[in-house]
Formats: structure tokens, C-alpha cells, sequence
């Protein structure tokens, strides 16, 4: 298995870099597109609806999909030997970050849920300040693993 993952290993961080520039896309917009439903569309209304398609297609077609694949791959880095030294710092900051990105992802979930159900309870302006929460995380995390402190 080691063999394996030490040979596959720049095939492995390719795709996983192309998952993460698609799950990123997705965490960007989404929150966008709950900002313009909140503020532009009343409920029950023809655009309600077409926010709640679009909503949902990002959600099931990119950002799920997205984020399975770069855990995959993630964790199949994670396995490579030589890779990885918990001893240092950069693997725990990246490891805290994944999981608030994979919890912010969640919390996504639940207010297009929301949305669906015309039971969206937060304004644009907050969705406008969640929208920085992924820019953080993504700053934490391409410095973890590019300056490896
Ligand atoms: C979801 C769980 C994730 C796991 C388990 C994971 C794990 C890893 C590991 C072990 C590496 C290899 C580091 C190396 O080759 O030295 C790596 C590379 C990388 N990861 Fe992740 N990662 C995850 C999510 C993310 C996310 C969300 C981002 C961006 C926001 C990201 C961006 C990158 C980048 C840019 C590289 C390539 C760094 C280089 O040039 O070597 N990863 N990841």
C-alpha cells in the first residue's frame, strides 16, 4: 500500500487539487447566492424558485461531490509515506482548518435546507459576513501546507 500511494503520489495531489478548486468554488458562491435569495426574492415567488435549483444543483452536482473527492485524495497524502510530521505544526492547522471547512459546508447544507422549506431565518448581511469564513480557512490552510511551519 505504501509502495502504491509513494508512486501514485503527484497523480494523487493533482486530483486533489482539482477537488478542492471545485469544493472552493462551490463555498464561495453558495453563500452569494443566499445572499441575493434573502434580499431579492420573497417566498413562494417565481425567483424563490429558481434560487432554490440553483442552490440545490451547486449543492448536490459540485459541492458534495467536490468535497468527497478531496478528503479522499487528502487522506490518501495523508497515508504517503514521508509525507506527513505530526511533529510539526502545519499538519494540526490544516487538520483544525479541514474540519471547520467541512463544518461550514454543513451549516451551508442546513440553510439551503432552510430555504427550501421558506423557513430562511438569517439576513443578506449575514450571509455576506459567513461568506469570509472560507477565505480565512483558505488562507490557514495554503499556508499550512506551502510554508509547512
Ligand atoms: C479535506 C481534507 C484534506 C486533507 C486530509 C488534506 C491533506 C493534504 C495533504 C496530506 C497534502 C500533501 C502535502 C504535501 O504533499 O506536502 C495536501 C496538499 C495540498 N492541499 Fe490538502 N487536504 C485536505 C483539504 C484541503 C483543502 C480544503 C485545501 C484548500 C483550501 C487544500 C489544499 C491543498 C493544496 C494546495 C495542496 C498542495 C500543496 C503542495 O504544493 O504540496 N487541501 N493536502
Amino acid at each position: 500500500m505504501g509502495d502504491f500511494l509513494a508512486e501514485t503520489y503527484p497523480w494523487v495531489k493533482f486530483l486533489h487539487v482539482i477537488s478542492v478548486i471545485s469544493w472552493m468554488a462551490g463555498l464561495f458562491y453558495l453563500p452569494r447566492l443566499f445572499v441575493y435569495h434573502a434580499e431579492e426574492a420573497g417566498s413562494g415567488t417565481q425567483t424563490d424558485a429558481l434560487f432554490q435549483i440553483m442552490e440545490r444543483r451547486l449543492l448536490r452536482a459540485i459541492m458534495n461531490p467536490a468535497m468527497i473527492a478531496t478528503w479522499i485524495f487528502g487522506l490518501m497524502l495523508v497515508m504517503t509515506p514521508g509525507i506527513v510530521d505530526w511533529s510539526m505544526v502545519w499538519p494540526w492547522t490544516k487538520a483544525a482548518s479541514v474540519v471547520a471547512m467541512t463544518w461550514f459546508h454543513m451549516w451551508l447544507a442546513a440553510r439551503r435546507k432552510d430555504f427550501a422549506a421558506g423557513q430562511n431565518q438569517l439576513t443578506g448581511r449575514r450571509y455576506r459576513m459567513m461568506n469570509e469564513v472560507p477565505t480565512l480557512l483558505m488562507l490557514v490552510i495554503v499556508a499550512s501546507v506551502i510554508v509547512k511551519f
